[in-house]
């Protein structure tokens, strides 16, 4: 099967949220935090990708974290897979966005199953549609990623097309809880 290392997509700008979801807490943690913790059992290591106003929050904490590359800043996720792919060397990398904080290593590892010799990507299907913002990617697909970039195909959807994807189908509408506004946050905390 080869190496496996995390990549935590935090280096977007949270408008909708209005601070930096990363450093969102619930149950006493950060967002981040539940994002490393979901990627510790099932990787060698996990890097969290941010951009140059987050890093030192997280470098302050220890944590292993990289700028997205400069030529490629503020191009979005997939900008941050890139980068966390180049930064550590790794046969597959498993990615996560900081904004799932019910995303559980189960799932994860569950997708880890079906990382083979004969697909680039593993991602998973919620819902009917793929979630490609929780995957695994090939290092065999960094040149893909990296002409698709310089080309500002920068969609992380529009990768999908590009690679030959196993799909996995899920039935973990809860751990794919996608929080991009205080409201959302505030309704799984059961606040409203
Ligand atoms: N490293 C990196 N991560 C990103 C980038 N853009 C978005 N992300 C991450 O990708 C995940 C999904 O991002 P979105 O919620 O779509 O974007 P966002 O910028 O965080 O939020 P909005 O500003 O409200 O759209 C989050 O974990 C983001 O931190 C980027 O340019 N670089």
């Amino acid at each position: 099967m080869g190496s496996f290392v995390g990549i935590v997509l935090a280096g977007g700008q949270s408008r909708r949220f209005g601070s930096p979801k990363a450093f969102a807490k619930t149950g006493g943690k950060y967002f981040y935090q539940y994002a490393m913790a979901a990627l510790e059992p099932v990787t060698e290591q996990a890097v969290v990708v941010t951009n140059p106003s987050l890093y030192e929050m997280f470098a302050s904490r220890g944590v292993k974290c990289v700028n997205d590359l400069s030529e490629f800043r503020q191009k979005g996720p997939l900008a941050g897979l890139y980068t966390g792919m180049q930064y550590v060397k790794s046969d597959w990398y498993i990615v996560v966005p900081t904004d799932l904080p019910c995303l559980t290593s189960s799932i994860l590892c569950m997708l880890k199953a079906y990382a083979v010799s004969t697909c680039e990507a593993v991602v998973p299907i919620i819902n009917g549609k793929p979630e490609p913002l929780v995957g695994l990617y090939h290092a065999g697909t960094m040149p893909i990623i990296n002409k698709r970039l310089r080309e500002e195909k920068l969609s992380m959807k529009g990768l999908l097309e590009a690679l030959h994807v196993c799909y996995v189908d899920m039935l973990a509408l809860t751990a794919f809880w996608n929080i991009n506004y205080k409201h959302e946050l505030d309704k799984l905390e059961g606040k409203t």
